[in-house]
């Protein structure tokens, strides 16, 4: 069964939409320049309602000992997504200040772009395989684009990985066929507006990734 990920909630009836779905994991996106920006208290507040029924995931962009050590103790997240120009050796010292697993987002354009995924294997728990943004985004993440899927075919990695970028409930089944991703991370596909996610285009997401 495809795993699913559905990123930047920020309200309880959005996160119901993922949690009544069965969503596997569900992101907090910590990051101020992102419409989906959550502090670290108010993330934990709001995910606690998650707590034991998906896993809890902290997307963050380079986050300094002082921000990890903030969401450790406040969120406590399963899992710290990693999106930004992190290190291998980077990721081991955030899990052990966490305690929390890793997910390592690697943007990707071209073939060349999956030269990163041989050592970070080693180092993360799971890899994410994101668009990588237009020249100038102010994202590294959510912004809707998605990469040349056959680029994946064919590619053997040793953990369970997310396809990310661009998906949406009307070409998820498609990426799915292509791909063959054991897991899949959306965001801006299920929001109404950037940062505004739909309760509905979030059940519809699940729906067409259960269906393929
Ligand atoms: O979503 C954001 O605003 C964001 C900001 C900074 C770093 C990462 C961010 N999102 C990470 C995700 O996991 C997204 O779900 C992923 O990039 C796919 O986004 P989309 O193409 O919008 O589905």
């Amino acid at each position: 069964m495809t795993l699913i990920k559905i990123c930047g909630l920020t309200t309880p009836d959005t996160l119901d939409a993922a949690l009544d779905g069965e969503a596997d994991f569900v992101g907090a996106v910590v990051f101020p320049k992102s419409p989906r920006h959550i502090a670290p208290a108010d993330a934990a507040v709001l995910f606690e309602r998650a707590r034991g029924r998906a896993k809890i995931v902290a997307v963050t962009v380079n986050p300094d000992d002082g921000l990890l050590d903030e969401i450790a103790r406040t969120l406590k997240p399963d899992f710290i997504q990693l999106h930004g120009a992190e290190t291998p050796a980077r990721a081991e010292t955030v899990r052990a200040l966490t305690g929390a697993g890793v997910i390592k987002a690697l943007p990707i354009r071209h073939g060349d772009d999956f030269a990163a995924a041989d050592e970070w294997d080693y180092h993360a728990d799971h890899l994410m395989f994101d668009a990588k943004p237009p020249e100038g985004s102010a994202l590294p993440g959510g912004v809707g684009h998605s990469f040349d899927w056959t680029l994946l075919a064919d590619r053997v990695f040793r953990h369970p990985w997310f396809l990310a970028g661009g998906l949406n409930p009307d070409n998820v089944s498609e990426a799915l066929r292509i791909t063959g991703a054991p897991m899949v991370d959306v965001s801006s596909g299920v929001e109404s507006a950037p940062g505004v996610k739909d309760a509905g285009r979030i059940a519809a997401f699940i729906e067409a990734v259960r269906r393929s």
